[in-house]
């Protein structure tokens, strides 16, 4: 049977990010993908105009029609906008025993706008990261949750103990906003395994994040390991950023194509 995954992620109209890169990567990736949509974001390579949360009875709805009739592989875990909504996708996961969940601690854009209240980080770290089989923060997010600022090699391992001991399985701390080369970190609570790529010189990396965790989620559904599905998820990612394109007038999206799984040889 194709392998399935879930994306529970806002919606961004531009296409770059959010919802739709996520399906757009499961698609690319082999992955037959759904979703359940958090809020609306009004956004394009320029910024966020606008963001409309959706309520919690809808969001739980979508979630369930979806566990109630079809098996969920893998879950990826992007946009949540507040503390109830988080609660609420918890609640919901827990609730139909959901497995190999990846959770993307989405907190503001690229642009700036937050996607996250600052008050619904409790909920993220007690409700959701005890369930999450890996947690992908970037520097910043990973700063904001541990409480001290990451922007060396040293505080990403010193992040990823602080954050592996709130409950996940494992952590990638993502060193794309790093001096050099691009290098990320998977601890599992005992080592350390780093990949590392050449920083791509380009400014069109609207959705790497969204992306990244995506991808992660797809080689779960697919029965990789972690450590398979964080090495299949960065091939994917460095292809798609290296064949990302100008498109509006602003931070450009990363591509998705079929062929970036072809050439990983999984
Ligand atoms: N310029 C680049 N060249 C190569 N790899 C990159 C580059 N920028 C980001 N990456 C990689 O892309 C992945 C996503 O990391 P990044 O730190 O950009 O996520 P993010 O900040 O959460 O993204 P977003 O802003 O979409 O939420 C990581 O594997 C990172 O190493
Ligand atoms: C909806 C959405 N989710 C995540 C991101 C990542 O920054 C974004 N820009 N928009």
């Amino acid at each position: 049977m194709l392998a399935t995954a879930l994306t529970i992620a806002g919606s961004d109209s531009s296409g770059g990010a959010g919802i739709q890169a996520d399906l757009k990567t499961f698609s690319a990736l082999g992955v037959f993908g759904m979703s359940a949509i958090t809020a609306i974001t009004a956004q394009n390579t320029l910024g966020v105009s606008a963001i409309r949360e959706l309520d919690e009875a809808i969001i739980a709805a979508q979630i369930a029609a979806v566990f109630e009739d079809i098996p969920v592989g893998a879950v990826k875990i992007g946009m949540l906008s507040s503390a109830a909504i988080t609660r609420t996708v918890a609640a919901t996961l827990r609730q139909y025993q959901a497995k190999s969940i990846v959770v993307d601690p989405v907190m503001i854009s690229k642009s700036g706008s937050r996607l996250l209240h600052p008050e619904a980080m409790t909920a993220l770290k007690e409700q959701l990261f005890p369930m999450a089989d890996v947690v992908t923060p970037n520097l910043f997010e990973a700063g904001e949750l541990v409480g001290f600022s990451v922007n060396t090699r040293n505080d990403m391992e010193e992040a990823a103990r602080a954050l592996h001991a709130l409950g996940p399985k494992h952590i990638v701390v993502k060193g794309g906003h790093l001096e050099g080369a691009a290098c990320d970190i998977l601890f599992d609570g005992h080592s350390f395994v780093y990949f590392e790529n050449e920083r791509i010189n380009t400014i069109h990396t609207h959705g790497t994040g969204c992306t990244f965790s995506s991808a992660i989620a797809a080689g779960l559904a697919q029965k990789l390991s972690i450590e398979q599905a964080v090495r299949q998820a960065k091939y994917y990612i460095t292809g798609a950023i290296t064949h990302g394109f100008s498109l509006g007038h602003g931070v450009g999206p990363t591509h998705h194509f079929f062929e970036l799984y072809q050439k990983a040889g999984l």
